[in-house]
Order: C-alpha cells, then structure tokens, then sequence
C-alpha cells in the first residue's frame, strides 16, 4: 500500500541525502522513507535481530567516559549521551536506563530483542545493548538534528522558523512511523509515549520516532511515584480514556499524534504554564476554535506568517479535530491520517495541497471530513460528529449520499465533456451525409438529362428493325444478367428507366441506412459486452454513466435508439409503395434523430475507432454495389443509345 502514496522521491547520495527538489516552500530538504527498507516483523522472525551486545567498557569509551560534555539530556527512563563507536566510527545515543527500573539480565534481553525487531526508517534504530552486571545501557542511532520540540519552541535565533510543507512533512513521516507500529508489526505495537520530544529530526528534517516499545523498561513499572512522574511528563499528549483508566489502544496513540498536529500548527505546546489557564492546555483551547472555520487562520503558528494555503490549513485542522475525538472508535486510523498527509506534505506550485482522492481511505468518515474541508465552506468534524450522532439513523446513509452526490457530479461533468466531443462528431458526420445526399441528387439528376436525351434518340430511331432491336435485347441479357430493371429498361420508356434508377437508389440509400446503424448498434451491444469483461471497477464506471444517460435522457436512450433503429429496417423490409418517396424525405429525419440519439449512446461508449468496425464495411459494401449498379445502369443507357 505505502509503494501507492506520493513520496518524495528525489535521489540522492547515501552521504549528502538532501532533498534536490528545489520549492521556495521547501527550504528545508526532504528525505524520501526508504519505503522497500520496511519489512513485516512476522517475515522477519526467523532472522537474526541485527542487534549488538556491547561491554560497559566499550560505551564507556564511545562516551568518554559517559563525560557531561556528550550528555544529550535526560529522560524519563535515564540519561541519554552522545558516543562514537571506536570498532564501526558510528556516532550513537547511549541511553543509561535509571537503575530504578532495574530488569533480569533475560528479561531485559528480551525485551531489547523485539525492540530490535522493529525496523522502519522513521523509526530510531537500536544498534546494540549493554547488560553488564547491574549496567543496562542501549545503543540507538544518533539522530542528529535535535527534536522537534526543540525546533518548535527552543530555536537559535540564527534559525529560521519552520515552515509549512516540512511541518506537513514531519508529520507525515510520524504517521508513517506511528502507521508501522499499528499496521505492519504483528501484534500491533502501542507507541504510548508519542510527543513532540520523542520525534528526532536529522539534519533534514527527517522525523524518526524513539523510546517505542520501552514500555516494559519503564522504571518503576508497578511503581506508582515512577509512573506518576512519566504520567507527569506525558500529560497533555494522552488520550482521555488514560486519565480515565481504560485500557490503552493503538487509538490513544492517534489521540497523541493528534495533539502533536496541532503543536506543529498552533507553534504552542501540549501545555504550557506560562500562558493564560484558559490556554494552558492546547486541546482545551483549541476545541472551540475547530467549531469556528473562520478562527483557522488566527489558530496557526504566527511565525508562519500566513505562509500556507487555506486549504491545507483547513485540511491539516480537519484531521486533528478527527484525531482528538473524545471517543477512541471516533477516532481515524494512523494508515488513513497518513495517506491525507501524504497528499497534505506535498510541494506544489502553487502550495495549494493536491485534492485527496476519494478512494483513498480505509475508512470513510476520513475522506468525508477532508472533502468539507476542500472548500471555504468548511465544518468543522467535531461538529459533522454531533450531527451525525443526532441524525443516528440516517447518518451513514447520508455521508454515503454526499459521497454519491459528489461521485454524481464528477460523473456528469465527465459526461458533458464527452457529450459536447460527440456533438462535434456527430454534427460533421451530418455534414457528411448532407454532401453525400446533395451528389447523390446530382448524379441522379445527370441521368435523368441522359435519359431524356436517350428518349428523344430513340424516337429518331424508331425506323429500326425488329431483327436489330431483338440483338440488341440479346447483346444486354448476356451483358446484364443480374439487372433485372435492366434487362428490362431497353424496352421500357424514358420515364420507366427513371423510376427504377430512383428505386434503385432509394433502396441503396434506406440499405445503407438500415446497415450502417444496425451495425454500428451491434457495436455498440459489443463494447458493452467487452466492457463488462473488464475490471470491476471499470464496470462499475460505465454502467454509472450508462445509467446516468438512461435517466438523463429518455428520449435518446439506447433502448429507443435501438427501437428506432429496427423500425427502419423493418420499413426497408416492406417493398416500395406510392407513399415510399415521403418516407424517403423523412429518411434525413430519421436520420438526426438517429444521430443525436447516438449521440447519448456514444457518450458512454465513445470510441474513436467505431467508425472501422463491421457496421462500416457493410457501409462501404452497400455504397460499392450502388456504384456497381449506376455503372451498369449508364453502360445499358449508353449501349441504348448505341
Ligand atoms: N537517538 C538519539 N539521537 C540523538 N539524540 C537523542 C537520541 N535519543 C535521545 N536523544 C536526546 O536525548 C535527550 C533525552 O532523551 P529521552 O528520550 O531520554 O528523554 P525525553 O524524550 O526528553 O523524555 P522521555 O524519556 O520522557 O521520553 C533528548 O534531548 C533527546 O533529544
């Protein structure tokens, strides 16, 4: 699934990996997940965890001696310093785990061995650990950047604030981390500690998650004045039902990446007691503010300077809103959070955010809430929530509606495109007809001035004897055997011979009629017969905008094309009458309506190539023998004349 997201595909060297993609948005480079890197852990349980044991004297050395000068800071499990490995030259963090939380030397190895199993490249990687007598050190990659709580509200001043698409972008490599440990390990991994000082950056802003799956290292586990002082430490990023008592989940992890969210929006932290009470706790103050579209903009960092679009603003605060949902089942999926991010950290030209695509989420409720948020006219999800829970009954149906609608719409604008298309066409192939009518008219007309010509000879030769006519009769038969008119015509008068070119072409032209749309019918009934072998989701398309044209256009539907259509070839079956030369003129009639039906019909199956299939050459055959006839008709005429 994540080979189908946008990713930031840019290649670069394994020593200089920065992001060459050159965006005034972008000023901060941007590394692409080595997505391939990622495996499941379950196909990894045969392999042997890449992970090192190292002696006491051996981080010692890396650290200078655990030294104050390389002290990274210090953690809720320990201190944290900054070493070289002297074997590899590889820079680590050498977390020293309080002795506080003192673990069997087995039970801590396994612990550390399925921490090692969870390998993602937004995740800190543990290189090794140390578990010398009562010494429990372990050895992660060095992450060089610092957190992304120090780049929020602990910068230099010689730095320049982050901007919009890195902040999109930072978050969307935390739900990519966040989205491994709920998805892609088995069991899923709760996180429980995601915060914005937990999210490491390197020097490109690249986030990697650290201290998962240190849950059960904790120190004091069981011991309630440890575990108050984490709880301490983590307030403001945990999920209500936390406080509540209640049973964690991977949803308290997406409460936690909600509040993260709006850090990376707001420039406020989780809780800060320096401001006003009322804006002490971020969720609090924020909760309002996402029932109050037009406040979204007075809610953003004021470093950003109003540097971001409205929309990815509006979208950004739909999926917080959704992640901070009281109810942990109100709350998305990280895979769904992800997927919108990773349409919502996209550079584009114009930094307006690509529009996420419908299909895009395992969960609806996702896409529903970021197609409100498309737009100006924007509802807060907390608010769409309340509606919905009123409406209980006819919630799910009416997002299904909306949903539908918006597919309607999409549809019909498609449709209409398509329709002005064929409009063009069919409106040349009249133009078409009309020429080829308008030469027919002459040709017919030419040969009724030779016929009259013939008529007025044939007068003057009226001396000619019985023996001579008889040959000629002779001569013509063995000529002309299959025209029967023909055969007939030497004998016939002027006026004769002119009804039956005119049947002959009335005929040919209500055939060529008859052919070339039933044919072109049958392959229409063929398309849709091949459509429906295709794909589902093809199908599923098609027959839409059939139905859409069925209920659209009545008239012009295929069912009364094709009724149309048979009853001019039945009227061809019936031999010509008095009437047949009315019907002949209501032939160009018939033909516009047939045409402009089609034209609906077309619209589904529209084909460039419709005018090549069998309805074509039955066409051409029709119109080769016509000419064959006329031929034949002004070889007799003029052997007549002879
Ligand atoms: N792999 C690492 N690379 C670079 N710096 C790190 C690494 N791991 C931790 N640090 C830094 O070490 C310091 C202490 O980190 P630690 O994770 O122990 O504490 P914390 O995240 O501040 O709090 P808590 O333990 O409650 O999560 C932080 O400044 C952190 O940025």
């Amino acid at each position: 699934m994540m080979n189908c997201f946008p990713c930031f595909t840019s290649q670069k060297s394994k020593n200089s990996p920065r992001n060459n993609e050159s965006n005034d948005n972008d000023e901060h480079g941007f590394r692409p997940p080595p997505v391939a890197a990622t495996k499941h852990v379950e196909e990894r349980e045969t392999e042997q965890a890449p992970v090192k044991t190292f002696n006491f004297r051996e981080l010692a050395t890396a650290t200078k001696n655990f030294r104050q000068e390389t002290l990274l800071g210090e953690g809720g499990f320990g201190r944290v310093y900054k070493g070289t490995l002297q074997s590899t030259g590889q820079l680590v963090a050498v977390k020293q785990l309080d002795k506080h939380g003192m673990h069997g030397n087995k039970e801590f190895q396994a612990e550390v061995l399925s921490i090692a199993k969870l390998e993602h490249p937004n995740l800190v990687k543990l290189v090794g650990y140390c578990a010398d007598g009562d010494q429990r050190l372990l050895v992660f990659e060095y992450v060089s950047g610092g957190s992304l709580q120090d780049h929020l509200y602990e910068q230099k001043a010689s730095q320049k604030p982050m901007d919009w698409i890195t902040r999109m972008k930072i978050a969307f490599g935390a739900a990519q981390g966040l989205d491994y440990l709920h998805d892609k390990v088995n069991p899923p991994v709760i996180y429980r500690d995601l915060k914005a000082s937990n999210i490491l950056l390197d020097d490109e802003f690249y986030p990697k998650l650290c201290d998962f799956g240190l849950h059960n290292l904790e120190p004091g586990t069981g011991d309630s004045l440890f575990l108050s002082s984490r709880v301490m430490d983590t307030y403001g990023y945990s999920a209500p039902e936390y406080t509540r008592g209640d049973e964690l989940t991977v949803k308290s992890d997406v409460y936690s990446f909600g509040v993260v969210m709006l850090e990376l929006i707001t420039g406020r932290r989780a809780v800060d007691t320096t401001k006003p009470t009322e804006e002490q706790n971020l969720v609090a103050w924020a909760q309002p503010i996402f029932r109050d579209p037009k406040r979204y903009p007075d809610m953003a960092d004021p470093l950003l300077k109003k540097n971001f679009s409205e929309r990815g603003l509006n979208q950004a605060v739909a999926i917080t809103s959704m992640c901070l949902q009281e109810e942990p089942t109100a709350r998305p999926l990280i895979s769904d959070v992800m997927v919108a991010l990773s349409f919502l950290s996209m550079s584009t030209e114009d930094g307006i955010p690509t529009a996420v695509p419908i299909l895009s989420f395992r969960d609806k409720s996702m896409s529903i809430a970021l197609r409100r948020h498309g737009s100006c006219s924007v509802t807060p999800f907390s608010l769409l929530k309340e509606d919905e829970d009123k409406a209980s009954v006819s919630s799910d149906s009416d997002s299904e509606h909306e949903e539908e609608e918006e597919a309607v719409k999409e549809k019909e604008e498609e449709i209409r495109k398509s329709m002005k298309k064929q409009e063009s066409k069919v409106s040349m192939k009249k133009q078409e007809s009309r020429l080829s009518m308008k030469k027919q008219e002459s040709r017919v007309s030419m040969k009724k001035q030779e016929e009259a010509k013939t008529a007025t000879y044939k007068d003057d030769e009226s001396s000619d004897s019985d023996s001579e006519k008889g040959k000629k009769e002779e001569h013509s038969q063995v000529e002309k055997p299959r025209s029967s008119s023909s055969s007939s015509s030497s004998s016939d008068s002027g006026s004769e011979k002119r009804r039956s070119i005119d049947e002959t072409n009335a005929t040919a032209q209500s055939l060529k009629i008859k052919y070339s749309y039933s044919s072109e019918e049958e392959d229409n009934n063929e398309r849709l017969s091949s459509k429906n072998s295709c794909d589902e989701e093809e199908e599923e398309e098609e027959s839409f905008s059939l139905r859409f044209d069925i209920e659209r256009d009545p008239v012009g539907s295929p069912g009364n094309t094709s009724r149309r259509i048979n009853s001019l070839a039945h009227d061809d079956d019936h031999d010509h009458t008095d009437d047949e030369e009315e019907e002949e003129k209501n032939h160009e009639t018939q033909l516009e309506h047939i045409h402009s039906s089609k034209s609906v019909v077309q619209s589904v199956y529209s084909d460039d190539d419709a005018s090549e299939g069998s309805g074509s050459s039955s066409f051409h055959q029709i119109e080769a023998e016509e000419e064959e006839e006329e031929e034949e008709e002004e070889e007799h005429i003029s052997s007549d004349h002879d």
